[in-house]
């Protein structure tokens, strides 16, 4: 049973244990709640006699009072101890699985993160880990419990009289049926909600994202009116889903209901044949009056666990993903990048890199240049196993990376991307990420090499100074320095430089690049730059047009050739000189 609710709910083995206990002190609750009835039945067994004047003396009233504290008693430890299990379990198990979440989404492929997107995953991590607050505290448990205990009641109710059982349980797998059968239904509307609602998220986020475009282009209004749209969609998926399980929910509780009609009528009827007595008569009423409301709630519980279900199948796709299971020890026979036919599509069907051969070799510089999307950055990242290749082969060192761990593989990479990230934290960490455990001295040495130091000393708290999310206080030139300065304290023997002086004066430009050609020596680089000039001094140009490899040489050999490179130089020195006519 802990092993089914684990595998089903996507559990840990506490929280399985944990809910196991709270669907067993919830049965014991459900069933404590059933005493009283017991209680009154064994009083009105005393009473009823005295009342209809065929007794004069009521006897063990003090029992009967004692009976009852008891029960309260036994009543309050049952609840107590479901609510521990269930309320404060779930809550620790919700700990527990955000943070095993977070695990393993750091050790992930990033190929992962390419088929999900980051309103999903934040919405399963977020959203969904919260549902599930709810329904493994709430839902679970009370279903069960309700189910099991009313279950155990109805057996004795049947036993004790099988006709006045019939009369009053008939209705409860006519009920149930309603709700079952249309579990499909449910799940469909619940699924078509859950998309929709992801839809909206990706919007929003898409909105607070590009906030500063979109009123650049006095885009408000447009955009606003298309997230409007979607809000509208979203609303109706939840409106549908939620009126159709009230819908059946609610006739299923009604036909529950019809349960008290028959054991009316039917125990008239016996009464007057005289087939049971008026005590018997009066018991399964109160029962009607009892049994039915836990029933009601295990049948809205129902229609909850539907949706909660969906929620798990997300959860579990996270959980299941393969992990990586590549060597994390390995020796290389030097640093040099050899791509080998590589073959690489993000899509389906879409090829980016069609069949791409170079060797980036230690100790020169190797530039990756050509038009735009012809595939420059794409090989930048699987030189970095971001991805995994459709076809052929990219060996560092003679190793191939396929049959590394993409983490450790990392330890011999420092990349400088056209996208800085920065985090929320001071100067000082920022520049740390590159290597982790480094002194502050480390820290400004780096700085100083990638001509940051100056402006951060000149800010109020200097290297301790807090850049807001993605250094959202800083220019883009500043940023883009901060990562090279990250990239030099990491001193990878592979470096990769995607644009990485894209954001910067031609006077930083020239600074940087100095301090990029003593970073450089004796290691393995491949740099991606739009300005032709500052990759002119390369070892090797790699000129990638529509995923292939148009042309490779230096660069006095490709202007001799006259080809791509050539074309593009030649537009790059045009474009240069051009100015505004005024
Ligand atoms: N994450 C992604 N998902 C799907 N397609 C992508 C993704 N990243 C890039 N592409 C596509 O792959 C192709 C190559 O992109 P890539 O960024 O490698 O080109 P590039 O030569 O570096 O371009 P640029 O010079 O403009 O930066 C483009 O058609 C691009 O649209």
């Amino acid at each position: 049973m802990i092993n089914r609710l684990q595998k089903k709910y996507a559990l840990s083995d506490q929280g399985a244990k944990d809910l196991f206990k709270a669907i067993v002190y919830s049965v014991l609750a459900n069933i404590s709640l059933m005493l009283p009835v017991a209680l009154l039945a064994i009083v009105l067994n005393a009473m009823l006699p005295v009342a209809l004047g065929m007794e004069d003396k009521t006897a063990g009233l003090a029992w009967y009072t004692a009976a009852g504290i008891i029960i309260l008693v036994i009543i309050f430890i049952f609840h107590y101890l479901q609510y521990t299990k269930a309320y404060i379990g779930t809550y620790e198990e919700s700990e527990r699985r955000r943070i095993t979440l977070a695990e393993k989404l750091r050790t992930l492929p990033l190929g992962f993160f390419h088929e999900r997107d980051l309103a999903d995953l934040t919405s399963t991590i977020m959203g969904d880990c919260a549902s599930f607050e709810h329904a493994f505290s709430h839902t679970v448990p009370q279903f069960f419990g309700a189910l099991i205990s009313t279950a155990i009641v109805c057996i004795v109710l049947l036993i004790m009289n099988w006709k006045m059982g019939l009369a009053l349980l008939w209705v409860a797998p006519v009920a149930f049926a309603i709700v079952l059968l249309s579990r499909k239904w449910q799940e469909k509307l619940g699924k078509k909600y859950m998309t929709e609602r992801m839809n909206l998220s990706e919007g929003i986020q898409e909105c607070l994202e590009t906030v500063q475009d979109i009123k650049a282009c006095n885009q408000e209004n447009t955009y606003l009116k298309k997230l409007d749209a979607k809000m509208d969609i979203a609303e109706k998926a939840q409106i549908s889903s939620e009126m159709v399980s009230a819908s059946l929910v609610t006739t299923g509780q009604m036909i529950l209901r019809l349960g008290l009609v028959t054991v009316i009528v039917v125990g008239s009827s016996l009464i007057l044949h005289g087939k049971i007595s008026l005590f018997t008569y009066i018991l399964y009423l109160i029962a009607a009056s009892r049994l039915y409301d836990p029933l009601s709630g295990a049948m809205a519980n129902m229609a909850e666990l539907f949706g909660a279900n969906l929620q798990v199948n997300r959860l579990k796709e996270i959980q299941e993903y393969p992990l990586e299971s590549g060597q994390k020890d390995y020796h290389t026979k030097g640093y040099d990048v050899t791509f080998d036919h590589v073959k690489f599509s993000y899509e389906e069907g879409k090829p980016v890199l069609k069949d791409v051969s170079f060797t980036a070799k230690q100790g020169q510089v190797t530039a990756l240049v050509g038009p735009s999307g012809g595939g420059k950055s794409t090989v930048a990242k699987l030189a970095a196993k971001f991805y995994d290749l459709d076809g052929g082969k990219i060996t560092l060192g003679g190793v191939d990376i396929a049959k590394l761990d993409s983490v450790a593989l990392m330890k011999d990479f420092s990349i400088v991307f056209q996208d800085v990230v920065l985090f929320n934290n001071t100067i000082m960490e920022n520049i740390r990420v590159g290597r982790k455990g480094a002194s502050d001295t480390d820290v400004i040495a780096a700085a100083k090499a990638a001509k940051c130091h100056e402006f951060i000393e000149n800010l109020p708290q200097g290297y301790q100074t807090v850049i807001g999310e993605n250094g959202s206080t800083l220019s883009g030139g500043e940023c883009q320095r901060l990562s090279i300065a990250r990239a030099l304290l990491k001193d990878a023997p592979v470096i990769l430089l995607d644009e990485a002086t894209a954001s910067l004066d031609v006077d930083s430009e020239t600074q940087i690049q100095e301090a990029i050609s003593e970073l450089v020596s004796g290691k393995t680089v491949l740099v991606i730059a739009h300005r032709m000039r500052t990759i002119e001094a390369a070892d090797q140009i790699v000129v990638l047009d529509k995923g292939v490899v148009a042309e490779k040489g230096n660069h006095d050999t490709l202007m001799k050739k006259n080809g791509l490179y050539r074309k593009l130089v030649d537009l790059q020195t045009e474009a240069a000189n051009w100015k505004l006519n005024i």
